[in-house]
């Protein structure tokens, strides 16, 4: 099935004009997107086009130079750019859910602990926290690995345990980066399946960058970039 939810869902998210540059690089050149609840937006270009950069500025994980990005979130509308760095990521680990390529993960936690570290960012008692973990490993098909070490883990397994930290505190919106970059394409399918039906369908909204046509084609819509601008912005119809 192709565009899994309809897009007709209240506004979250809405960069306006935002420019950001790095040094002498321009990554962002005046972006205008707007993200909905319950749509998979794929964000799409050549490298170095400025999807990450689009990504993390969404997230609030970066800063534009110029700008806005308004989230309507528990707190109302809020334009991300204008809260303290403290409240930002307050707000981030509470209402934001994120799945990379790698690295996210602590080694050093087991698959239980990892998943429940938003939940105990967000002040949620050590022992609570890991049995709604529990719940959520169960969910994303990984039942009785809670103990186990993310360096005994598959690749895919691993991004099943990071959709499950990027869902565990009801995240209203989850960002992907090439989520399924790394892995087999079969796994990459299961993956894929898993973050479309634990987001979308469960009326969050999902931003995810990818290079893959067959993976942005999954999506419900897809903006492509090119030199810091979107240059097309559709809806995925058949
Ligand atoms: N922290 C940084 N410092 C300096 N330049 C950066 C930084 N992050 C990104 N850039 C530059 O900004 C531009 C956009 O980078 P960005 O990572 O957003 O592109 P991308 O489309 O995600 O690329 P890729 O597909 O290769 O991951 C590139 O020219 C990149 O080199």
């Amino acid at each position: 099935m192709v565009g899994d939810q309809p897009t007709n869902g209240r506004q979250v998210l809405r960069a306006s004009s935002v420019f950001k540059s790095y040094g002498d690089t321009a990554a962002l050149q005046g972006v205008t997107l707007e993200v909905r609840a319950g749509e998979s937006l794929a964000v799409m270009g050549p490298s170095g086009c400025g999807k990450s950069t689009l990504l993390q500025t969404l997230a609030g994980i970066t800063l534009p130079n110029a700008g806005e990005v308004t989230y309507a979130g528990q707190e109302g509308v809020q334009n991300l750019v204008l809260l303290d760095d403290e409240t930002r990521a307050a707000l981030r680990a509470r209402e934001f859910g994120f799945v990379f390529q790698q690295g996210l993960l602590l080694d050093e936690l087991n698959a239980a602990e990892n998943v429940a570290v938003p939940l105990m960012v967000d002040r949620l008692s050590p022992s609570d926290a890991i049995a709604r973990a529990g719940q959520l490993l169960a969910q994303v098909g990984l039942g009785g690995l809670d103990d186990r070490r993310i360096g005994q883990l598959s690749g895919g397994q691993a991004q099943r345990i990071a959709i499950a930290r990027a869902i565990v505190s009801n995240a209203s919106v989850v960002f992907a980066d090439e989520p399924t970059g790394a892995l087999d394409s079969h796994t990459a399918g299961d993956v894929l399946e898993l973050l479309l039906a634990s987001t979308v369908r469960q009326h969050r909204a999902l931003v995810m960058v990818t290079h893959d046509e067959s993976v942005a084609r999954r999506c419900s819509r897809i903006a492509r970039m090119s030199d810091g601008r979107v240059i097309s912005d559709v809806r995925v119809t058949s």
